[in-house]
């Protein structure tokens, strides 16, 4: 191994208390919330398609023209409490809110800058309010932070003078000083979300990466940092240069999700995938007719493909300068949360069942229980729902969670091979089997056949 100051901390996933309710929350809100959500990406008559957090660099806007909109920040609509219930119903037991995007704009009352909330019409701390709305609903609330700051003056993109080391390292005491104040003064934040960190200038700083980790979690012990925050003594990222994932859970998937058969390794760490809902807007744009908007049942598929590999899902909300949400926001939630109601045991606290992936959907396992799911999208024309189990597995009972124990047919065809036999009809949301199985090993017709 390559010896490293500032690789991985440890290796293996964290098995303390704070973690084991990161990873059992599953399902997460991600907000994207700031300036850009006032021009929603339309500037000067011309609407801009790409991500709307993007429209200062897309319109190649002056930096002191898009810090103006500050002075127009006063989202009269904004209701914390409102947006923690909404969240609720979701079936969402954690929040991440970007307290400062690429933008620089602080939405909580940074006493190390004045471009924040506090100097906007809008005066009030939005994370004060959004960290008590969400902890009063029993929503973990974790922070989003933009390392890249276009605001700040000392920020580099590369270090190539004496002069950018010098400024780089006067931002860098800048952004730990900021995320020491959000982790002392925001005392139940339970992790921290780092983005903005692929430019060289943070590449060089793998020593600062590794004292802001050390230092979160002096002052908030238990505190969950993901893997983009961290660059190690070479400038590698997310993983050291020996392979080892760094931070606490691997936050690469962005916008996508592993492939259930031959991406299994993430199953052996701990990560999360982040989703919009349009198919490229993080923060609030004004028209969503430029692009695919994902339906509430494409986004439940995602939700149940990312806990079927032991992930997380972070589904993304971009309220409007007003603090609205859009009708298809308040639909998802509503849709994805009616299904969370009924069915919510299938991904809460559950984990990658070590099955293999099959056609009709895919399979979580409630964590230290025998209780193995099917969540069935794709119903085969035959009915036959292909089951393979591992050696030692012998399945013994299957029923439609909500059949009240009506048992459906199970078809030993082979040694660990199944059919579960399932009517062929109109399913309008995916339908959920629980499987009562016992080690052991098959001993059926087909072995006397054989011997
Ligand atoms: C292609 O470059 C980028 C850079 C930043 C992003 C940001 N990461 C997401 C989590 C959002 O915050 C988006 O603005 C996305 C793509």
């Amino acid at each position: 191994a390559i010896p490293l100051k500032y690789g991985a901390q440890y290796t293996g996933k964290r098995s303390d208390e704070a973690m084991n309710k990161w990873r059992s929350n599953r399902f997460g809100q991600f907000i994207h919330w700031g300036l850009y959500a006032i021009p929603g990406g339309v500037w000067n008559g011309k609407t801009y398609n790409y991500a709307a957090e993007f429209l200062k660099s897309s319109a190649h806007i002056p930096t002191p023209v898009w810090d103006s909109l500050m002075y127009q920040f006063n989202p009269v609509k904004f209701d914390a409490k409102a947006w923690a219930k909404m969240a609720k119903k979701m079936g969402v037991k954690y929040m991440t809110i970007t307290t400062k995007h690429h933008e620089g704009f602080c939405l909580w009352p940074s006493e190390y800058t004045n471009f924040t909330v506090a100097n906007s019409p809008y005066k009030k701390d939005i994370i004060k309010q959004l960290v008590e709305a969400y902890n009063a609903e029993g929503i973990d609330v974790n922070f989003y932070y933009s390392v890249l700051d276009w605001h700040h003056p000392d920020w580099r993109y590369d270090i190539k003078t004496p002069e950018d080391s010098v400024a780089m390292s006067r931002y860098l005491t800048f952004a730990y000083n900021q995320l020491k104040e959000l982790a002392t003064n925001y005392p139940t934040v339970k992790a921290f979300w780092f983005d903005g960190t692929w430019d060289n200038s943070v590449k060089l700083n793998g020593k600062w990466t590794y004292e802001v980790e050390k230092m979160l979690k002096e002052v908030r012990p238990g505190v969950i940092v993901n893997s983009r925050l961290r660059a190690d003594d070479y400038g590698k990222r997310h993983k050291d240069s020996n392979g080892q994932l760094m931070g606490d859970y691997e936050s690469g998937y962005e916008r996508r999700l592993p492939d259930p058969v031959t991406d299994l390794a993430v199953t052996k760490w701990d990560w999360e995938a982040c989703m919009t809902i349009p198919e490229n807007q993080w923060g609030y744009h004004k028209d969503w007719s430029i692009s695919h908007v994902k339906s509430p049942l494409e986004l439940l598929e995602m939700l149940v493909h990312t806990t079927s590999m032991g992930g997380n899902f972070l589904l993304n909300f971009g309220p409007s300068g007003e603090g609205t949400f859009r009708p298809q926001e308040l639909n998802i939630a509503n849709t994805i949360g009616a299904w969370m109601s009924k069915y919510g045991n299938v991904i809460w606290d559950c984990d990658y069942a070590g099955m293999k992936k099959e056609d009709w959907g895919y399979y979580t396992k409630k964590k230290g229980s025998n209780q193995l799911n099917m969540v069935v999208f794709n119903v085969p024309v035959s009915g036959l729902l292909r089951v393979n189990t591992p050696k030692g597995m012998i399945l013994e009972k299957a029923a439609f969670l909500d059949s009240k124990g009506v048992s459906l047919k199970v078809e030993e065809i082979a040694a660990n091979q199944y059919l579960i036999h399932i009517p062929v009809k109109q399913y309008t949301s995916p339908q959920v089997i629980q499987v009562d199985y016992r080690e052991g090993n098959a001993k059926g017709s087909y072995e006397k056949a054989k011997t």
